[in-house]
């Protein structure tokens, strides 16, 4: 366990001293918050302590109703009237008689009133005096908590809460398209957030490395492969040789040819399956290039992983142990020869899912539930986020459902899905980027041709090259987070998957 150093954090006496020249003899405080680490805390717990005489509600109701905002026109703290739940007047009229009782506070200017809201405003002089302090003292450590992490943060030998987030998650031989890169975006600063908060953080990307169209690219492979582009660019070249030999495949089941690509790349992937050492040497190859490769370009976006997990990774044991809980439990049932689980009696939309093709092998569901149960066994998780786009709800909702009705709440209840919707303002201009690679380079060309129309401030530039390449990245980082991660709320809805973030 790491010591957990506060000595750079604003004590309480610092923040009484600021606050006493504002002239408050008390820091207003709530039970399990951080005044000062957390300018906030301060204020909703001094507008809780102003509220309660006024209103009559207790405290422990106020407080936790005091909202952030979505935008600052709406105050820096909003109160929704109707959820202090008073009984009788009506909740504009009370939110009147609020903001007209409402006494006057060198924290925060007089509320406003609209309709059933009521607008707080920092005013800004004071806020000044408490949060520079604490700027200045602590540098590049403000902001960051790291008690709030602890599993009890008064006894700092309890440990650090552990979260996985499992983000980006690429197949490989297949583009990186816009769902990976906002993945990306957003688990990477998801990642920093829980570690600024304390948290001990696992990154950790699953890649789509498993199935039988490995078994293709392998065929694919021996007729179109080239070992010198492999070295060169992996990830580019592996993809042409999956586009070429995919068209023939097409062709051939169109033709009902018998012992074509699918049929031998069936049977390559029944070796790689059956632990076939030659089989699984390929197709390992081909796994860590492509890693290496990855890790580099993630890199330019500042991002790392400390594990690079996959859908291949997942033990056949782990798969089996959870059919026979399955099975045990009554929660799955064969249908026409099939292993399926019936989630409508939980709520229509979860549907039936498919645990078992017919001839045996497993599926993305099936290798997701082996993988939860893994990743619990190796890393004891207080907290799981998978970041993928909103086009899977259904299919995390059904594996949570499933993880819970095989007796697995305590996986079930910490998982978490942050899905996202798919606007991408981002370039395709030239409709050739589909590696992670290219967009960064396009945008990084773009910001060149950008920079160039002023000559004059181009040529202070010393290194232009790597100044566009840094814009451009930071540019489609900037832009993925301006944008809501939802913007229209996905086919399911919250009971379909109590766990998303949306
Ligand atoms: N645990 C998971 N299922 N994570 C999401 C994986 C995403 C998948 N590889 C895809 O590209 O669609």
């Amino acid at each position: 366990m790491d010591a957990i150093d506060t000595s750079h954090t604003q004590s309480m006496d610092e923040l009484a001293a600021s606050l006493r020249t504002l002239g408050m003899n008390e820091v207003p405080s709530f039970p399990n918050t951080y005044p000062t680490l957390n300018p906030t805390d301060l204020y909703r717990a001094h507008i809780t302590e102003k509220l309660a005489p006024i209103t009559g509600a207790d405290p422990s109701v106020i407080y936790p109703v005091l909202q952030w905002t979505s935008t600052l026109d709406k105050g820096d703290i909003i109160l929704p009237v109707p959820a202090l739940r008073l009984k009788g007047k009506k909740p504009d009229a009370v939110a009147q008689e609020i903001v007209e009782k409402f006494p006057e506070s060198p924290l925060v200017e007089k509320p406003i009133a609209e309709k059933t809201f009521i607008k707080f405003f920092f005013k800004p002089g004071p806020l000044a005096k408490i949060v520079l302090p604490s700027i200045l003292k602590n540098g590049s450590a403000y902001g960051f908590n790291p008690s709030s992490g602890l599993r009890d943060p008064s006894d700092p030998s309890k440990g650090r809460k552990r979260i996985i987030v499992e983000f980006s998650s690429p197949n490989i031989a297949k583009p990186f398209h816009a769902g990976h890169l906002r993945s990306t975006i957003i688990g990477g600063f998801l990642s920093n957030l829980y570690e600024g908060a304390g948290w001990d953080v696992t990154r950790m990307n699953y890649l789509g490395d498993w199935g039988k169209q490995y078994g293709v690219l392998a065929l694919g492979f021996q007729k179109f492969g080239s070992e010198e582009e492999l070295e060169k660019n992996p990830i580019g070249h592996l993809y042409d040789v999956y586009v070429k030999i995919s068209k023939i495949q097409k062709e051939e089941d169109d033709n009902k040819v018998a012992d074509g690509v699918s049929e031998q790349a069936r049977q390559y992937f029944k070796r790689m399956v059956d632990g076939d050492e030659e089989a699984l040497g390929v197709w390992k190859r081909f796994r860590d290039m492509s890693i290496k490769k990855y890790k580099q370009t993630y890199g330019r976006l500042n991002i790392h992983y400390d594990e690079y997990s996959g859908e291949s990774q997942i033990k056949d044991e782990s798969m089996d142990a959870a059919a026979k809980i399955m099975e045990e439990k009554g929660v799955s049932e064969m249908s026409d020869e099939a292993v399926i689980v019936d989630l409508t009696k939980y709520s229509k939309k979860l549907g039936k899912a498919v645990v078992k093709k017919k001839d045996g092998t497993s599926l993305y569901l099936t290798r997701d539930i082996g993988a939860a149960v893994e990743r619990m066994d190796k890393f004891h998780f207080d907290k799981m986020i998978y970041v993928v786009a909103s086009q899977q709800d259904l299919h995390l909702a059904q594996l949570f459902k499933i993880m819970e009705a095989m007796g697995r709440k305590d996986i079930a209840e910490r998982c978490q899905h942050i899905n996202f919707g798919m606007v991408m303002g981002m370039s395709t201009r030239k409709g050739t980027a589909k590696f992670l690679d290219d967009i960064l380079q396009e945008v990084g060309e773009k910001m060149h041709e950008v920079m160039k129309t002023n000559q004059s401030k181009y040529e202070q530039v010393t290194d232009p090259e790597a100044t566009s390449d840094i814009l451009g990245i930071s540019a489609v980082m900037v832009q993925d987070m301006s944008g809501k991660r939802c913007v229209k709320r996905a086919p399911s809805t919250d009971e379909l998957a109590p766990h998303r973030g949306c």
